[in-house]
């Protein structure tokens, strides 16, 4: 092989296309390294299906290029957003990612958790704290109800693994029922204490179930804690998205990048003749979209085994990841990855790097 078949190769590798921000590899920064006998490609998402077709189109590329017998490895390394030193108990968060919804009800929860479990599912070591402080319900979602998080000093709390994910939860601390009673300022003090004392291990992605609203609480949270990605959660009705409208604002307003909308509780398809029924009305979601200028990343339908997984203790993307659903939640935190991945280059204007050895 000769250095100029080498140079037009790395050209050639640095201009394939990520499919779910539609930029180059190049333009992504990704980290493309050329020895001898290996090639290793850093990108920024966890992604297996475009990992996968990214080693096809690279094996491609070494034979176009005649490179001859070449290892190829791709390695994820998700952009580092919390920068900030003074944040101890998160210096080891790579990403926050902050699901909200304007208001209760509308599948939040148990989004976010198989949220965090589909991005797990692609190969990130992945956090969630539950912040929905007047429902707490990631401890029964995830079939740890009445675990206690480890505290060997007293002061901090090691939160609590399941389905390969950590989490925590003031329904560990807490009585839920309690808490479904707080006052403001009782419940925000919970909830400070909660940011501020788990000791989150080496992660990827914290995935934060926001407490439903676009209260101070909520304005709060999202100020105090670095929210790399944020993501609302609506039904199609027009109530739910008024609200979901409030939700976008609110992130607006704090400067929060929103990545996107996800319509839950879409449609219904029947499980004995497949009709589909829009039971909540139909394109919602797109309205919205098209309002806030903030994409639509995903229809969830209405499917009861959503809900008896979740009331299981084992989501849907745990219990069955290859289900349809499970596809779905999957296929949203992919475009979650590749938003947080493509947003850090905006935030940084990182210059690629290629090297050569
Ligand atoms: N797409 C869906 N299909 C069927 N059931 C669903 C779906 N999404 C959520 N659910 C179920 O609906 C109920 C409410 O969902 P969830 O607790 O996630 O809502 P939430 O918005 O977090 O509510 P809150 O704001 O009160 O905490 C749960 O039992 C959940 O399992």
């Amino acid at each position: 092989m000769t250095i100029d078949n080498r140079s037009a190769f790395l050209v050639a590798v640095g201009d394939l296309v990520e499919p779910l921000t539609g930029s180059t590899l190049s333009q992504l920064s990704a980290q493309i390294e050329l020895s001898n006998n290996a090639v290793t490609i850093t990108v920024g998402s966890f992604n297996k299906e475009f990992k996968d077709q990214l080693t096809g189109q690279v094996e491609r590329l070494v034979a176009q290029y005649g490179l001859g017998d070449i290892a190829i490895t791709i390695l994820t390394r998700v952009p580092d957003y919390l920068v900030d030193e003074s944040r101890e108990n998160l210096s080891k968060v790579k990403s926050i990612i902050a699901v909200a919804s304007g208001k209760g009800g509308v599948g939040k929860s148990a989004t976010a958790a198989n949220l965090a479990l589909a991005l797990a599912h692609d190969g990130a070591a992945v956090g969630l704290l539950d912040a929905d402080i007047y429902g707490p319900s990631v401890p029964i979602m995830l079939g740890v109800e009445g675990a206690t998080p480890a505290s060997p000093d007293g002061k901090v709390m090691a939160p609590v693994a399941a389905h390969g994910i950590v989490c925590n939860s003031l329904g560990f601390i807490i009585d839920s029922d309690k808490a479904a009673v707080w006052r403001g300022p009782m419940a925000s003090g919970a909830l400070q204490q909660l940011i501020n004392d788990t000791q989150w291990p080496e992660l990827d992605y914290l995935v934060i179930d926001m407490p439903p609203g676009t209260g101070d609480i909520q304005l709060t949270l999202a100020q105090k804690v670095p929210v790399s990605a944020a993501l609302v959660i609506t039904t199609p009705q027009n109530l739910a998205l008024s609200d979901a409208r409030r939700g976008v604002d609110m992130f607006n307003q704090v400067n929060i990048p929103v990545c996107g909308v996800v319509e839950n509780m879409s449609f219904y398809s029947c499980e004995q003749c497949g009709h589909i029924n829009h039971i909540f009305g139909k394109e919602g979601g797109d309205l919205l979209a098209k309002e806030t200028g903030v994409p639509l990343l995903a229809r969830l339908p209405l499917e009861p085994s959503i809900r008896s997984d979740a009331d299981s203790g084992n989501p849907s993307v745990a219990a069955d990841p290859s289900k349809p659903v499970s596809q779905l939640y999957i296929e949203l935190a992919r475009k979650v990855g590749a938003f947080v991945w493509s947003r850090h280059q905006a935030a940084t204007d990182n210059v690629p790097i290629i090297e050569i050895q």
